[in-house]
């Protein structure tokens, strides 16, 4: 392994990178490029190091971040809940074999066709986002004949330190409802009152990519304020505090280290007393590592190395300014290395995946070029721009390779448009 951005089981010989003993090259040839590859070891060993660092707690992983249905699998098995945030997430739970009690179900607009799939399938909780859900949840409650379990999700007035896009805690974002405004103890108040709903927790997620743990103790201590405010008014146990996710990687080589799960554990205990159940939902933090993009260089010009894939499979430098690092991944060079930029195949100038990266100067067409730290929020957010096809998603590890996401086809396009004739 060069540094700590590749995943675990990575090795590098004669110039080739090996995840779980298997050869980038062979794997380009099976697979074809561009080509996520995810090692599962890491992913699992990530559970495990959150399920570790919360023995009496819950791990939710945030499979906004990356889903597939092998993956709701793992995380099954290794003991943990799951964040859903659409309709097709719920079904990838379903379909993945996550039992429905240990699935959480998130997002600021839940259709009402949504809210009724969750509640008829008997997902664990439903997190209110408005008063207008708390309404359509208690619909799909009287229609089904059921009581639903709820938290309300509640704005703590945080601005964590992140991209203005990844904050989420602060009083000006559209997600959750307002503590200072009084608008989450209404929905509190409103929950108590009805009898299709009950109310399990207090659910609070203060942004994305965050390194201050302080931020974490901070909500943190709020939400327990907040909690402890509603039991006296309303004379009810809620003893449940889900804190959300948001604790950040490093992306780069020279970035400062991230705090562990076992730290982020720590700050998180020390702001929640004993008597209340704790609940975090790393999505990023899991993910993230876990996987390299795999491209193909199709030419080399001036100072820029355009690759096979770009802005549709990874939208992140186009959106965030995300930052990454890149090595050539099939051959030894020991040509001086250059500073490159290394673009996608899109019709848009911002199609740059990396701005400046010192590359082998004999890089050539041909060439595979490996980007690490793309695990999260990549191919989850990959698009079909200029109808270009999505890559697939292979798992490797002991038993080997196997496709956990399959490559899109243009007939995979073509079916789209009802004229198209076969
Ligand atoms: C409600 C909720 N929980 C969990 C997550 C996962 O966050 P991260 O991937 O930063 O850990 C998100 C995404 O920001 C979220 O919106
Ligand atoms: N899409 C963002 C993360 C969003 C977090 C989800 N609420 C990123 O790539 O960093």
């Amino acid at each position: 392994m060069r540094d700590h951005t590749w995943p675990v089981s990575s090795t590098w010989a004669d110039g080739q990178l090996r995840i779980a003993g298997l050869g980038v090259r062979e794997l380009a040839a099976e697979y074809g490029t561009p080509l996520y590859i995810l090692d599962e070891a890491d992913f699992r060993a990530r559970c495990t190091a959150y399920v570790d660092a919360f023995p009496d707690g819950d791990v939710h992983y945030g499979g906004k971040a990356f889903l597939a249905p092998a993956v709701v699998g793992w995380l099954a098995e290794l003991g943990l809940c799951l964040d859903v945030c659409s309709g097709g997430e719920l079904a990838v739970a379903r379909v993945g074999g996550m039992p429905p009690e240990r699935v959480v179900f998130h997002g600021n607009n839940k259709s009402s066709a949504e809210i009724r799939q969750a509640v008829a399938w008997g997902v664990g909780c439903i997190v209110l986002d408005s008063l207008h859900e708390l309404e359509r949840v208690t619909a799909a409650g009287e229609d089904l004949g059921t009581r639903q379990k709820v938290m309300v999700r509640v704005k703590p007035g945080i601005d964590a330190a992140t991209h203005a896009a990844l904050a989420t805690g602060g009083e000006r974002t559209k997600f959750g409802l307002s503590m200072a405004s009084g608008d989450a103890a209404e929905a509190v108040r409103r929950v108590l009152a009805e009898p299709h709903l009950e109310l399990v927790g207090l659910h609070s997620h203060i942004g994305s990519q965050i390194f201050d743990l302080e931020s974490f103790g901070l909500a943190a201590r709020r939400m327990v304020a907040f909690l402890r405010t509603i039991e006296r008014e309303h004379r009810v146990t809620i003893g449940h505090l889900d804190l959300g996710g948001g604790l950040g990687f490093r992306y780069l080589p020279g970035d400062p280290p991230a705090p562990t799960p076992a730290e982020l554990a720590e700050v998180l205990r020390a702001a929640v007393p004993g008597d209340i159940r704790l609940a975090v939902e790393p999505g990023r933090s899991i993910a993230g590592r876990t996987t390299v993009a795999l491209y193909e260089v199709g030419t080399v010009k001036e100072h820029f190395v355009a690759v096979d894939g770009g802005m549709s499979d990874n939208p992140r430098p186009a959106t965030y300014g995300a930052v990454y690092t890149a090595a050539l991944a099939s051959r030894e060079s020991d040509a001086e290395p250059r500073r490159m930029t290394v673009v996608g195949k899109h019709c848009e100038s911002g199609d740059i995946l990396i701005e400046d990266v010192d590359l082998p100067g004999d890089i050539a067409p041909g060439d595979l070029i490996a980007i690490p730290c793309s695990g999260a929020y990549q191919r989850a957010s990959a698009s079909n721009y200029n109808l270009v096809t999505r890559p697939p998603v292979v798992a490797v590890g002991e038993s080997g390779a196997r496709v956990i996401v399959r490559r899109e086809t243009e007939e995979d396009l073509l079916r789209l448009y009802p004229e198209t004739r076969a």
